[in-house]
């Protein structure tokens, strides 16, 4: 399965955030997203999820022996870098509701405390109200519908970075486990974590899409040519 970006396209009155947003995502893999800040990484991933209307391309999902058919929001798991949750639901009720709704579409077979359990959200905190839980808890509550409803895209709006060290260990082992049967795409400005975790890396500069050479992952230069990349993009917040 793959992710073909074409010519995506998004402008904000006179600025034009996306220019040309071209890229092929495979399934299996694990890509960060890096760019400045207001180089449109949020936008781009809105545009995916139909939360923006982009001007022009499109995004389609291809499947060995299938036609390619437009990408719809349904088959995206989107973590948001603010959590949007209902506030007045405990997190238990909001995950059982999640399953009620999904029902019929979600592969059966863990109860909602054995999702928890997969998270580490602790027992007590588990019928606490989501108004109460800190910025992590909400995104790992967040991660918890793309665990249960198993989106083929999943993208991550820097998601790690409110994160303690343990719980982001735990998130990137997680991210490790389900890769295989995912696309799944985050956006981060902490480079060592895109090294870490990520089989690729994707830059996003002057509203275009760029592959870093892959075998430059490891090298002792890497930094320098990210920083060389993204140093000359303008307009930047
Ligand atoms: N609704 C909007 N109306 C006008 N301009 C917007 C809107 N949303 C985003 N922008 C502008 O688009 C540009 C890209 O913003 P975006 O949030 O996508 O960047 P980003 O790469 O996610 O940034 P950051 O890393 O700081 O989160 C910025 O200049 C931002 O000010």
């Amino acid at each position: 399965m793959e992710l073909k970006l074409t010519g995506i396209r998004k402008s904000y009155g006179s600025k034009e955030v996306l220019k040309d947003c071209s890229f092929t995502f495979e399934k299996g893999k694990i890509y960060g997203l890096l760019g400045r800040n207001g180089a449109g990484k949020t936008t781009l991933f809105n545009c995916l999820t139909d939360e923006v209307q982009a001007d022009g391309g499109e995004a389609v999902i291809a499947e060995e022996g299938k036609d390619s058919r437009p990408l719809s929001p349904e088959q995206i798991g989107y973590v948001f870098s603010i959590p949007v949750l209902p506030d007045f639901l405990t997190g238990y009720e909001f995950i059982k509701f999640y399953m009620d709704i999904h029902e019929g579409e979600i592969p059966r077979g863990k109860t909602v405390d054995e999702y928890f359990d997969m998270v580490k959200i602790e027992p007590e905190d588990r019928h606490r109200l989501i108004k109460g839980y800190s910025h992590g808890m909400k995104n790992k509550v967040q991660m918890l519908c793309f665990i249960i409803a198993r989106p083929p895209v999943i993208l991550l709006d820097e998601p790690l970075t409110s994160f303690d060290v343990v719980v982001a260990l735990e998130i990137k082992q997680l991210l490790r486990e389900i890769k295989n049967d995912h696309i799944i795409i985050f956006s981060t400005h902490i480079l060592q974590l895109a090294t870490d975790l990520c089989d690729e890396i994707v830059a996003l500069s002057d509203g275009r899409l760029q592959q870093i050479d892959h075998h430059m992952l490891g090298s002792a230069d890497f930094e320098n040519r990210i920083i060389e990349l993204l140093k000359d993009e303008e307009g930047h917040d």
